[in-house]
């Protein structure tokens, strides 16, 4: 199974590299996690003038990785799941998509057009911490699925 993040983000190293790193070599055993961090110059462009446009250039920046996979955005408004549920998103899937908003989240056009728009909780985490809890979220999934003792 291929599981893809696909959030607004500058390439740049973060404190959090070990933690994605130790979590994504975690999930290895059952998916391949790529991590894809996009911002284009449209996307910097547009943080000069509005959030609507921000969010107009973040859905340019997702639209061509939204298709030929289940496609999940995470969004603070989404629907709030637990963990079980959170696993039933990654059962039988041959390939996973998670979409991780820039600052000014996502604009509502993209939501619609997702399979799932799912809260981690009722807080807003920067995008970087909301990477780690997905990451963490996938490996306790999939603990659940296979029943391994991780998830208890
Ligand atoms: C700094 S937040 C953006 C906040 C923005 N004001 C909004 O309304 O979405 C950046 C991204 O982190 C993710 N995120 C942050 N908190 C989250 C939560 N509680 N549940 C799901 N995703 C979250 C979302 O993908 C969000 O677009």
């Amino acid at each position: 199974m291929n599981i893809d993040i696909i959030s607004i983000a500058k390439k740049e190293r973060s404190t959090y590299d070990p933690l994605y790193k130790e979590l994504t070599k975690m999930i290895s055993r059952f998916a391949k996690v790529e991590d894809i961090e996009l911002f284009p110059k449209d996307v910097a462009k547009s943080h000069t003038i509005s959030p609507e446009a921000s969010k107009e250039a973040y859905t340019r920046a997702f639209e061509p990785y939204a298709k030929n996979s289940f496609c999940i955005s995470l969004h603070p408004d989404g629907k709030l799941i637990d963990s079980f549920e959170f696993s039933k998103l990654l059962n039988d899937k041959m390939s996973v998509k998670f979409f991780v908003g820039g600052a000014y989240g996502f604009e509502d056009s993209f939501l619609k057009q997702s399979d799932a728009v799912i809260s981690l909780g009722n807080i807003t985490m920067s995008h970087k911490i909301a990477k780690a809890v997905l990451l963490e979220q996938i490996y306790r999934g999939f603990s659940i699925l296979s029943n391994h003792p991780y998830h208890k």
